[in-house]
């Protein structure tokens, strides 16, 4: 197989796709990604007819690319052959599953300090087409709610922090809204809130007015592209195309792009089906992970472990964080192979439920083992491990 890197970059709207064309004798894959990937994964037959259209660099290439790009979110186009199998066990030797390599991760975090940062939706949630019924099943809160007695928790989401709170309902966690641009500290409840009203910090204040006027802008544009949804996420936008035919998805991104060229302050990213707007300010949820664990008082600590989970790609500033860092891990949440740079992975957000449930309940005995022995003071740093039965319902 040979392997060639081509890099479509729109600077209009800042996004950068880079595509990797592999030819096998047989075929031709291409992964996409927002940089050129590090690992194989992610891969999509298509024609050959169609990769030498994308190729071309002019203006309708443009148009592809993100047209292409948007349908790399879509695992629907992920076709199962051979070598895309073949790949598959290659991506999950780099990235194994987090519940297989279990013991090794509570092993590597013995005596530290672990910090859970979570995002929302595709991890605590399953996706689901419209976006204010992501709910999170009740065993979901309840593992999370257990978590959080131990380790200081935080909600990270792209969504605005009020909705997410309104999803989750814990009171003790840390929330980051609009991709970590608003954060607020635990309202009550939690042994790790810290100072008087808890932490408060916002990114992008000064950008709340053009949000706004881009949001009107956009909910009127994308009337006609039946099943496209605007959500208002307060520091940023997204543009739903889940529910819009495959047909018109090429249509919905020149109207996104013609509304974002008045407003070269703002930049455009993806997530699963949907495209996000936001400010071009220096911050994403890797920041707001720094942030937080600088406020938890974990600036320069050597004995701290920031577990991370995410399914998207903007979650992966967070897990190249934590690869800068060297500290704790990223967990990915995806059932097909993605360039990641997370360490481990998980298929589904039941499959985190049930490792967050194996994680507090390997603290809860360490520090029943403790009280027995009078051992270690402090909760939250795993000594002995227990390793909970698998749950029925998976
Ligand atoms: O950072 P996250 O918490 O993962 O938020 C990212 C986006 O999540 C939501 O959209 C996604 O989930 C929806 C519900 O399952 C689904 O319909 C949509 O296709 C997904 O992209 C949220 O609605 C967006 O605003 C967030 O940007």
């Amino acid at each position: 197989m040979t392997n060639q890197n081509v890099v479509v970059a729109d600077t209009n709207s800042g996004l950068n796709l880079a595509i990797t064309v592999h030819v096998t004798n047989s075929s031709i894959f291409t992964t996409a990604a927002q940089k050129p990937p590090a690992a194989p994964g992610g891969y999509i037959s298509i024609s050959r007819k169609k990769l030498l259209k994308n190729l071309e660099i002019n203006g309708g290439a443009r148009i592809n690319a993100w047209v292409d790009s948007m349908k790399a979110s879509s695992p629907t186009h992920i076709k199962s052959t051979p070598s895309v199998n073949e790949e598959q066990s290659s991506w999950i030797l780099h990235h194994p599953s987090a519940l297989e390599m279990f013991e090794q991760i509570i092993d590597a975090s013995k005596g530290k300090q672990i910090v859970m940062f979570l995002d929302y939706d595709g991890t605590l949630s399953p996706i689901v087409d419209d976006p204010d019924k992501a709910f999170m099943s009740k065993q979901m809160r309840a593992t999370v709610r257990k978590l959080a007695r131990f380790f200081p928790t935080a909600i990270v989401s792209g969504r605005c922090r009020d909705k997410v709170y309104n999803f989750v309902r814990l009171a003790e966690l840390y929330y980051a809204g609009s991709h970590g641009m608003d954060i607020k500290g635990p309202a009550k409840g939690s042994k790790y809130k810290k100072g008087g009203d808890g932490v408060v910090f916002q990114a992008a204040s000064e950008f709340l007015p053009m949000i706004d006027e881009v949001y009107e802008e956009l909910v009127e544009k994308t009337k006609t592209t039946p099943g496209a949804k605007v959500e208002n996420n307060k520091f940023c936008l997204s543009v739903h195309y889940r529910c819009v035919d495959e047909k018109k998805w090429s249509g919905l991104a020149q109207v996104v792009k013609s509304v974002l060229k008045e407003y070269p302050k703002l930049r455009l990213t993806q997530g699963r089906k949907v495209l996000e707007i936001r400010p071009t300010i220096k911050w994403d949820k890797g920041k707001a992970l720094e942030f937080l664990l600088e406020s938890l008082g974990f600036a320069n600590c050597t004995d701290v472990f920031p577990v991370y989970i995410g399914d998207d790609r903007t979650d992966e500033d967070a897990f190249k964080v934590l690869r800068e860092r060297g500290q704790g891990f990223g967990i990915l949440v995806s059932k097909i192979p993605k360039d990641t740079s997370a360490s481990y992975s998980l298929q589904e957000p039941t499959q985190a439920s049930y490792g967050f449930l194996a994680t507090s309940g390997g603290v809860e005995t360490a520090a029943l083992s403790r009280a027995v022995k009078g051992g270690v003071k402090s909760r939250g740093r795993i000594e002995t491990v227990q390793i909970y039965p698998p749950l029925q319902e998976m």
